[in-house]
C-alpha cells in the first residue's frame, strides 16, 4: 500500500458556526490487487474524524492484506476501504456504484453550499447557484445572531422564490432556547425550510427530540461522530441523517448505515467533508447506490482552488452524473494511479 500526502486550498474559505475551513490536507492511498491499482483518499477533519497526525499514524500501521480493516480512525479507514473497493470494482469491470449496489442511480441531485456571510453575500451566492441550475440550497447559519440568520434566509427566499428547496446548517451552534427562537422566526417569515441540520451541540441528541421545531425536519450530522451513528438511529430524533463517508469509515460502511437508516424511515443525505476529487467521486457513487430521496451535499469541488485531478463528475444543472467506467471513474485517474498526487 502506498500513502502520499497532499494539501489543497479552498478558493475562498467556507465560514461556518464551527469555524472557517480554508485548507484540506490528506493522503492518497493506493493498493495493488493483481493488475489493478485501487485508489483511496483519507482527508481527516477534526469534529468529524481523527486529526491529521492520527490519520497518518493509522495509515502507517495498516498491514495490507485482505480482511478486516482494523482501524478506529474513520478517515484512515475510508482511505483503505475505498482503495480496496475501487480495485475490486475495476477487477469486476463495474462502476463503484454498481459494485456497491445493483440498482444504483445514474445521476444524483445535489445542493449548493452557501457559507456564512452578510445578507448581500448570501443573497448573491443563492442567486448565482439558482442561475447555475441548483434546485436546493444549503445555507450555513449559527455564526451570527438568530435574527441576522433569519434576515439572510428571508433575503434568499425573496430572491429565489418558492420553487427552490432551502436547508440550514447550524453546525451545533445553538442551545435549545436559540434553536426554538430560530424555528419560531422561520415559521413567522414563512421560510419553508426543508430541514435544519445539527441545531444543537453534537452530544445533545435527546435534546433535539424535545425541540419544538414547528414541523421543520431535523437532520443530524456531527452527532453521528459524537455518539455513534447507530445511537443516532436508536434515539429516534433524526428525520434525516447526514452521511459523510469520510466520517463513517468508508463507502461500504456508509452504504450499510444508509440502508439501516432507510429501513427505519429516516432519510439519507450523502455529503463530503470537502474532500479531494477521489473521495468526492466515491461519495457520489455511494449516494447513487444509497436509498436517497433528497439532494446530496456533494457539490464541493468548486470550493477548491485546485484538485488532485480533473473532475470526472462536474455539477450540471444541479446534478452530478455518476461515472460509468470501472471503479471510481474508468481511466480518469490514470495519472494519479501511476504517479500519485
Ligand atoms: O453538505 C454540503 O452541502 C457540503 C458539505 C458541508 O456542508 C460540510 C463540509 C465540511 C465539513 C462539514 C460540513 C457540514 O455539513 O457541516
Ligand atoms: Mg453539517
Amino acid at each position: 500500500m502506498r500513502v502520499d500526502p497532499f494539501a489543497l486550498c479552498l478558493r475562498s474559505s467556507l465560514s461556518t458556526a464551527a469555524g472557517e475551513i480554508d485548507r484540506r490536507e490528506g493522503f492518497l492511498v493506493r493498493v495493488e490487487r493483481g493488475d489493478e491499482v485501487g485508489l483511496g483518499e483519507a482527508t481527516p477533519l477534526p469534529g468529524w474524524t481523527e486529526g491529521y497526525e492520527e490519520c497518518e499514524g493509522a495509515l502507517e500501521s495498516v498491514d495490507d492484506r485482505d480482511g478486516d480493516i482494523d482501524l478506529d480512525a474513520p478517515a484512515a479507514r475510508h482511505g483503505v476501504e475505498l482503495a480496496r473497493a475501487d480495485a475490486a470494482a475495476r477487477a469486476a469491470g463495474e462502476s463503484l456504484a454498481r459494485y456497491l449496489g445493483d440498482d444504483a442511480a445514474q445521476a444524483v441531485a445535489v445542493n449548493a453550499t452557501i457559507g456564512d456571510g452578510s445578507v448581500e453575500e448570501t443573497r448573491s451566492a443563492a442567486r448565482e447557484a439558482v442561475r447555475d441550475g441548483y434546485a436546493a440550497l444549503k445555507v450555513k447559519v449559527g455564526a451570527r445572531s438568530v435574527s441576522a440568520d433569519v434576515a439572510r434566509l428571508r433575503a434568499i427566499r425573496a430572491a429565489v422564490g418558492d420553487g427552490v428547496e432551502l436547508r440550514a446548517d447550524a453546525n451545533g451552534a445553538w442551545g435549545p432556547a436559540e434553536a426554538e427562537s430560530f424555528f419560531a422566526a422561520a415559521a413567522d417569515a414563512a421560510l419553508d425550510l426543508a430541514y435544519v441540520e445539527q441545531p444543537l451541540s453534537p452530544p445533545s441528541v435527546a435534546e433535539h427530540g424535545a425541540l419544538d421545531s414547528r414541523g421543520v425536519d431535523i437532520a443530524l450530522d456531527e452527532s453521528l461522530a459524537a455518539v455513534g451513528p447507530d445511537a443516532v438511529l436508536d434515539s429516534g430524533v433524526a428525520d434525516v441523517v447526514v452521511c459523510k463517508p469520510m466520517a463513517l469509515g468508508g463507502p461500504v460502511r456508509t452504504l450499510a448505515f444508509a440502508e439501516r437508516a432507510a429501513a427505519r424511515g429516516i432519510d439519507v443525505v450523502v455529503t463530503t467533508t470537502i474532500d479531494a476529487v477521489v473521495a468526492r467521486t466515491a461519495a457520489l457513487h455511494v449516494a447513487a447506490a444509497a436509498p436517497t430521496q433528497r439532494a446530496c451535499g456533494l457539490a464541493t469541488g468548486s470550493l477548491l482552488s485546485a484538485d488532485l485531478a480533473a473532475d470526472p463528475a462536474p455539477v450540471e444543472d444541479g446534478e452530478m452524473r455518476v461515472p460509468d467506467g470501472p471503479g471510481l471513474a474508468g481511466d480518469a485517474f490514470e495519472s494519479l494511479r501511476r504517479n500519485g498526487p
